[in-house]
């Protein structure tokens, strides 16, 4: 039996890629589709790929509704935006639906708010802030490096439509190197900024983040480490939105099998 889906944000860059993969993995069916634009025609007709027979919902409510009266499990994809995905999670689970999370940009009081949510509903959330293997790999290369170099800095450069500053990989990535315990880049000198943020963001242990937008990029990260005499550079860089899909589609299979929030795909590698 396949698995139900329901894309939201199915117009964006991302949701057209979520819906043509769906399309393409025989144990996956598209549900359902929301996004702002285009109700009530075939998102399949709207973004290439012929007819689908399923066309854009006016409201996420209206197909929860619908999911919640489904024997099997039905799972929710949200690439949305920023202001918009709580709200989106919190329907899906009240409605038994399980998230699957790639938008960026949930504060941390509305991840816990989500993760005692899905606790009292007993059920799987994934909150994903990269797909990509490359962007795991990275991570883990960037812990393991963090043990021996006490000075870092992170870049992360993206296309600039992107609404959130810094990237949701960037915050999670300094996270994951804060929660090791140690305080960075101890001061050389007393700074002064001439221009407010030279020195980009300050996320938790002292790790800066600089953020470039440019038309040009897509989705790229470095992580550079500093110590007398050496540079060490982790670079991640993505051509095409396609190298998330894999991710999208392991965390499909991976939801329903949850009973709580989990933040990340190398948990449930
Ligand atoms: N986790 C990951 O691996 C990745 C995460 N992302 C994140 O995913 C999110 C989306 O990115 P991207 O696809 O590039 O963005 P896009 O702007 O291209 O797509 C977002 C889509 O969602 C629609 N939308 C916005 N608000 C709502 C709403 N309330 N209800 C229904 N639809 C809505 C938008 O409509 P409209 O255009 O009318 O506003 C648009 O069609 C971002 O937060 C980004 O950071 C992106 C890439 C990878
Ligand atoms: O907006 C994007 O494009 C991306 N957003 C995510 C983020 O904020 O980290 C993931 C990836 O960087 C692409």
């Amino acid at each position: 039996m396949s698995m139900p889906v329901i894309v939201v944000g199915a117009l964006g860059k991302m949701g057209r890629e979520v819906v043509k993969t769906i399309q393409q993995t025989p144990d996956l069916e598209l549900y359902g589709v929301v996004d702002r634009t285009g109700q009530g025609e075939d998102i399949g007709s709207l973004i290439g790929l012929g007819t689908l027979d399923v066309v854009i919902s006016p409201t996420l409510q209206e197909l929860c509704v619908a999911a919640a009266q489904e024997k099997q499990p039905v799972v929710m994809v949200d690439f949305t935006h920023p202001n918009s995905v709580y709200e989106h999670v919190r329907m899906a689970i009240a409605y038994g639906v399980y998230p699957v999370v790639g938008t960026t940009g949930l504060s941390p009081a509305q991840l816990q708010d989500l993760a005692d949510f899905a606790d009292k509903a007993d059920m799987g959330v994934l909150i994903i802030p990269n797909f990509s293997i490359g962007m795991v790999l990275l991570q883990q290369a960037a812990i393991q490096a963090s043990q021996y170099f006490d000075h870092v800095e992170i870049i992360e450069l993206h296309h600039n439509q992107k609404a959130d500053a810094p990237s949701g990989t960037a915050l999670q990535t300094a996270q994951m190197l804060a929660e090791l315990g140690k305080t960075f880049n101890p001061a050389q000198v007393v700074e002064t900024e001439h221009l407010p943020g030279a020195r980009g963001a300050t996320a938790p242990e002292n790790i800066h983040i600089h953020s470039i937008r440019l038309p040009g990029l897509i989705a790229h990260q470095e992580v550079i480490f500093g110590a007398p005499g050496q540079i060490y550079t982790l670079r991640h860089d993505t051509s095409d939105r396609a190298c998330y899909m894999p991710g999208v589609v392991l965390a499909i299979r991976k939801v329903t099998q949850l009973k709580r929030l989990i933040v990340g795909l190398e948990k449930i590698l």
